[in-house]
């Protein structure tokens, strides 16, 4: 089932430029540009581009918080700023700058809070937050005012205040962005294990690319509010022709093998390493170097997600 369809969606913006001392000129700014997306119950989306390609907004006309200038959309089948409230209900949202927390209230209090407003049955709540302060090891500032948290215990607060009344769709602008190293992974092992259960669907922003690999099964990437690509990291990985490679040490140099889907690179130590790129599986490679009896070690690179993404970004 569909939990996000839209189809031509669009956003402008009209912004007012200084064109010389006194004159201003209205210029229309199409942060989104026409989007066609269909998210299904379940996926792990990372909705990912360069600064300025439209993520946040495109994510604002999915959580109501902006209303479409043309186009349609539908989240859990309904129409986000219209049926904004009856919505909330279905989604969890998280974006770094707006908190959903009461700043002078302790973190509990806010929980609690949130159940009142979300009418969330006492035994629900109470097994969602049970689960959220073991896995994201809120007990030792739960009784503190938000004010006074750090960014990282925050963000974990935001994360349970999210979740407390059991959404469909979680959709979170950049979780991680500036957060310590251990709070960084707290958040995105927890975000992982609540994709893999499959009852949640997961629509992220990130510019950060551990999130990436760890959290996003799905990659639409935006650049000036069109998708120019949507597919797996794997599907990305093979359309920037980036290739595995073998690298293999041998006890003494060995004549050059030749094996369909392996391409050999480079050769060192005197040919007593040799580095492959596959083209294919790498058991017809390494079935042949084993052959050879001459076999020291063998490691298996995977290609570089920096590299595949810089393509991207710079328009391959
Ligand atoms: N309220 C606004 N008024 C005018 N222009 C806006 C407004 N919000 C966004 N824009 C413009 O729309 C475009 C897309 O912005 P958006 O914030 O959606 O990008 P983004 O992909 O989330 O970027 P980043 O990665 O930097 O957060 C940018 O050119 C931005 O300047």
């Amino acid at each position: 089932m569909a939990v996000i369809e839209a189809r031509e969606l669009r956003k402008d913006f009209t912004v007012r430029q200084r064109t010389g001392r006194l004159r201003r000129e209205r210029r229309v700014v199409a942060a989104v540009d026409g989007i066609d997306l269909t998210v299904e119950a379940g996926e792990m989306v990372g909705y990912i581009g360069p600064n300025g390609a439209g993520k946040s907004t495109t994510l604002k006309m999915f959580t109501g918080v902006l209303f479409p200038s043309a186009g349609h959309v539908r989240v859990c089948g309904f129409e986000p700023v219209p049926q904004r409230v009856a919505m909330a209900r279905r989604i969890g949202v998280v974006f770094g700058q707006r908190s959903q927390l009461w700043w002078d209230l302790p973190l509990a209090d806010s929980f609690d809070l949130l159940r009142h407003i979300y009418r969330v049955p006492a035994a629900d709540h109470a097994a969602r937050l049970a689960r959220c302060r073991r896995l994201l090891d809120l007990d030792s500032f739960l009784d503190q005012p938000v004010r006074q948290l750090s960014l990282g215990q925050r963000m974990r607060g935001e994360l349970t205040a999210a979740l407390l009344h059991g959404p469909s769709v979680l959709f979170l602008d950049e979780p991680t962005i500036g957060l310590d190293v251990v709070s960084k992974q707290a958040v995105r092992e927890f975000l992982a294990d609540l994709g893999a259960e499959g009852d949640t669907t997961l629509v992220l922003t990130t510019h950060d690319l551990a999130d990436i690999e760890r959290l996003c099964r799905r990659l639409v990437v935006v650049d000036h509010g069109r998708i120019v690509h949507d597919g797996t990291l794997d599907d990305l990985h093979s359309r920037y022709g980036s290739q595995r490679r073998v690298v293999v040490d041998l006890d003494e140099p060995t004549d050059p093998l030749d094996v369909p889907g392996a391409l050999l690179e480079a050769t060192e130590s005197g040919g007593r390493r040799l580095t492959y790129a596959l083209t294919g599986p790498p058991g017809p490679l390494l079935a042949a170097l084993a052959g050879t009896g001459k076999l020291r070690d063998v490691a298996i690179l995977e290609p570089e997600i920096e590299d595949v993404v810089a393509k991207l970004y710079s328009g391959g």
